[in-house]
């Protein structure tokens, strides 16, 4: 894939693009976007009929799986690029009356570093000077910013976790700048024309990873409705159609609640038999599931015997990961609208010997307990973290 440029001035940061994320597909982060729903209340909105065909505009056609994933990245590796350090100057001053100034050439300004922060929109910071000329100039850093819960990794090694809003890591430092002749008049040399070059900038190749994708990660068997059901409860779009494995990179969609509390669930593309011995999509679709903190499993339940799906699935779970299975999870019985469906659920229940949440993504059936559900798991895990003494994640 081409390598896409992010600083476009002095400081070059250029992108190799390895995997995709999506980071809420119009999933309301801009503020203006958001108000409309905010003002009213999305436990009520969501249960009216054929919900997730509504959420359509007008007019705009929804855009492909494939064209979705392009704005997506979940882990990219990065060649950092300090800014050089500037030129000493070698000049001299003169002036009517005072033709003699003495050398004047000045230092060439330190190169910008490159820093990799945790914080709101990105802007670009990258400006410096490249030469010295007369007056003293210091580049400044380029900032870049990365979204919470960022490893950066230098040799599959971890060099930096920013975890929280305002981390910083300076991933290179810019060159020092040289000296201008000024630096070099001494009592024995009036007159030096000296001056020295600056330093080239650190150059590093960083790989950067998402720790954390989403709150609730929705897991479930090509079709079941992972992706309608992300539709329904969130403005996210991920492309839904009747064929498996329509979604081929995970999609995150905000949850919005009253108070401005918001969850983040990410929709991961279907797994199957053999998953983590990368049969079907392979075995990276399971390092986002682990990057959840707690888990959505989605039952087709208008298949036969639809508690083998939960079997398999924690099954792919445990054998990617000893005890992921175990983390705190819901089991979502999906398509309760069709009548052989309705059928299965009682058998369902019998079998896992818990609480199965059954509803439709399509008919927006029941889609409150989902909602109401998914804030329980969220207030449960914002306890555990606030008791460990960790701040829990924000979306
Ligand atoms: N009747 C009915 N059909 C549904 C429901 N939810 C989803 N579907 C249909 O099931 C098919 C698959 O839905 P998707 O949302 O794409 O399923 P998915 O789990 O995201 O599938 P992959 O992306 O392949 O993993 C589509 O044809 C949907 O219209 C439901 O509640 N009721
Ligand atoms: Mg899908």
């Amino acid at each position: 894939m081409s390598p896409a440029r992010l600083f476009s001035a002095r400081l070059r940061t250029v992108f190799e693009d390895v995997g995709h994320w999506a980071l809420s597909t119009r999933a309301g982060l801009k503020p203006s976007r958001r108000l409309p729903q905010q003002a009213s209340p999305r436990l009520l909105s969501v249960g009216c009929a054929d919900h997730a065909k509504r959420q359509e505009l007008p007019g705009k056609k929804p855009l492909s799986e494939k064209k979705l994933k392009r704005y997506f990245v979940d882990c990219r590796r990065v060649l950092v690029c300090g800014g050089n350090g500037g030129a000493g100057a070698s000049c001299f001053h003169s002036e009517p009356r005072k033709e003699f100034g003495g050398p004047d050439g000045g230092d060439g300004g330190n190169g910008g570093h490159v820093i990799l922060r945790v914080s709101p929109p990105f802007r670009r910071l990258s400006q410096y000077q490249e030469d010295g000329r007369q007056v003293k100039l210091l580049g400044l850093p380029a900032v870049s910013q990365v979204p919470v819960g960022t490893l950066v990794k230098e040799g599959g090694r971890v060099v930096a976790d920013l975890s929280r809003m305002g981390d910083e890591y300076i991933a290179a430092l810019g060159g020092a700048g040289g000296k201008g002749n000024r630096f070099f008049l001494a009592n024995d040399n009036r007159a030096p024309v000296t001056c020295t070059p600056g330093r080239p900038g650190q150059r590093r190749v960083l790989h950067l990873e998402l720790k954390t994708v989403a709150h609730a990660g929705m897991v479930g068997f090509p079709n079941a409705g992972k992706s309608s059901l992300l539709r329904a409860i969130s403005n996210a779009r991920p492309a839904v159609a009747s064929y498996p494995f329509t979604t081929l990179k995970p999609h995150v969609g905000i949850v919005h609640y009253e108070g401005h509390q918001q969850i983040a669930v990410a929709d991961i593309p279907g797994i199957i038999r053999g998953a983590h011995q990368n049969r079907g999509l392979g075995s990276a679709f399971l390092r986002h599931i682990e990057r959840c903190r707690f888990l959505l499993f989605v039952v087709d339940l208008s298949q036969p015997e639809p508690w083998t799906q939960v079997d398999d699935l924690k099954y792919e779970l445990e054998m990617y990961e000893e005890g992921l299975s175990e983390r705190p999870h819901a089991i979502i019985a999906n398509k309760i609208d069709l009548p052989e469906a309705r059928a299965n659920l009682s058998q369902l229940r019998d079998h896992l010997g818990r609480e199965v949440i059954a509803l439709s993504a399509l008919t927006g059936e029941n889609l409150e307990q989902l909602l109401l559900h998914l804030k329980v798991l969220h207030d449960a895990y914002v306890e555990a973290e606030l008791g460990k003494g960790r701040q829990p994640l924000r979306w």
